[in-house]
């Protein structure tokens, strides 16, 4: 069966269907992973977009039980080039397509990625739909151009109660949940790590009340500017704990420092990013997964220095607090499969969270 990609500024690509029949539509975003489709696809930070992987082919070796970043992908899309008809590895259960069905999500396949992120590139991100083969274009544009931007990602995504994960000996974290990724919390627990997992909307006294060593602020989907109740939130926190904040976390972190978010032309999205660590100079390669960063300008005049800058582009990919026991960084320490280059930033962190308390007011 055929159908349709429509971009809103009017370019079309016909492919063959996969996944779920329905019609959805949202921002496109390209991924330039080679491996990690079904971590990529399963990261809540993708609620409500559309993804283009790059790698020509999707699905080769099938989709396992522990490989989630979470228990329901909150995508609205898949884009690829081709789709493996033979899915094989020891611990796969099920194919990319039947995966794609059972969360109702919509797959297109023979497309000219590299076109299509061509245009992406170009243009910037743009909202894109996948529709039925008989789909009007220009109908599909203009619905695209008036839709209006999905802003409640992070409500959509979150717990909606706390709850705890129990550990070993190690701190006791609050993981602050705006769509964390599962292997945040499987790098506290590696480490030993009691957590308690906070809804995105926690207070202040719902988050001290655990006594935590440390709160850590997670990634999550859409603009941080939409979340302005977390801004906050972290602004108060951080007289009272240390903080560790990635993706989204570290935006918020910024933003409660007096930062500004802006959207980036077209993200960075993948696992082949290096960032460079200004003290040392050292370069690490990296995962990321991000459409907004915080400019340097405006973290001229707020407490936090910057630690850590993207080779390719020089956008900020790293701050730490100069008083305060905070640091944050725009990629994905955590990152699965890989790269594990910053992987050390937890133990960082718990090494902070484990030094007694210094007065804070
Ligand atoms: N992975 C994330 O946390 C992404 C943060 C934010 N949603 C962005 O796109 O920039």
């Amino acid at each position: 069966m055929k159908r349709k990609l429509i971009l809103e500024d009017g370019h079309y690509f016909r492919g063959n269907a996969f996944g779920s029949e329905r019609e959805k539509s949202g921002e496109i975003v390209f991924n330039t992973g080679m491996t990690g489709y079904q971590e990529i696809m399963s990261d809540p930070s993708y609620c409500g977009q559309i993804i283009t992987f790059t790698y020509p082919l999707i699905g080769n070796y099938g989709v396992n039980r522990t490989d989630f970043e979470s228990l329901s992908p909150a995508l609205h899309g898949v884009v690829v080039k081709s789709k493996s008809p033979y899915p094989s590895h020891w611990k796969s259960e099920e194919s990319f397509d039947q995966l794609l069905r059972r969360f109702d999500i919509p797959g297109i396949e023979g497309i000219d990625t590299r076109r299509l992120t061509r245009l992406i590139r170009a243009k910037g991100t743009v909202r894109a739909a996948i529709v039925s083969d008989d789909a009007n274009v220009e109908d599909v544009m203009h619905q695209l151009q008036s839709e209006l931007p999905f802003t409640t990602q992070v409500a959509n995504v979150s717990t909606d109660s706390a709850y705890h994960v129990p550990g070993g000996a190690g701190p006791k974290i609050a993981l602050v949940d705006y769509g964390a990724k599962q292997h945040i919390l499987r790098e506290l627990l590696k480490r030993g790590c009691d957590v308690h997992v906070v809804p995105y909307n926690a207070t202040v006294e719902e988050i001290m009340a655990l006594q935590p060593d440390g709160v850590m602020l997670s990634n999550g989907p859409g603009d941080p500017r939409d979340v302005p109740e977390a801004v906050e939130t972290v602004r108060v926190l951080l007289d009272q704990t240390v903080i560790f904040g990635i993706c989204l976390g570290h935006q918020l972190l910024c933003m409660a420092c007096g930062g500004e978010a802006t959207k980036m032309k077209f993200g960075h999205r993948g696992s082949n990013h290096p960032v460079r660590h200004l003290p040392t100079g050292e370069v690490a390669m990296t995962a990321q997964n991000h459409g907004y960063a915080i400019s340097a300008e405006s973290l001229a005049q707020t407490p936090l220095s910057i630690t850590h800058l993207a080779v390719n582009d020089g956008t900020v990919e790293g701050v730490a607090h100069k008083h305060a026991p905070a640091f944050s960084v725009q990629y994905h320490p955590e990152a699965a499969p890989g790269p594990m280059d910053a992987n050390d930033l937890f133990d960082q962190f718990l090494a902070r969270a484990r030094e007694p308390q210094k007065e804070m007011k």
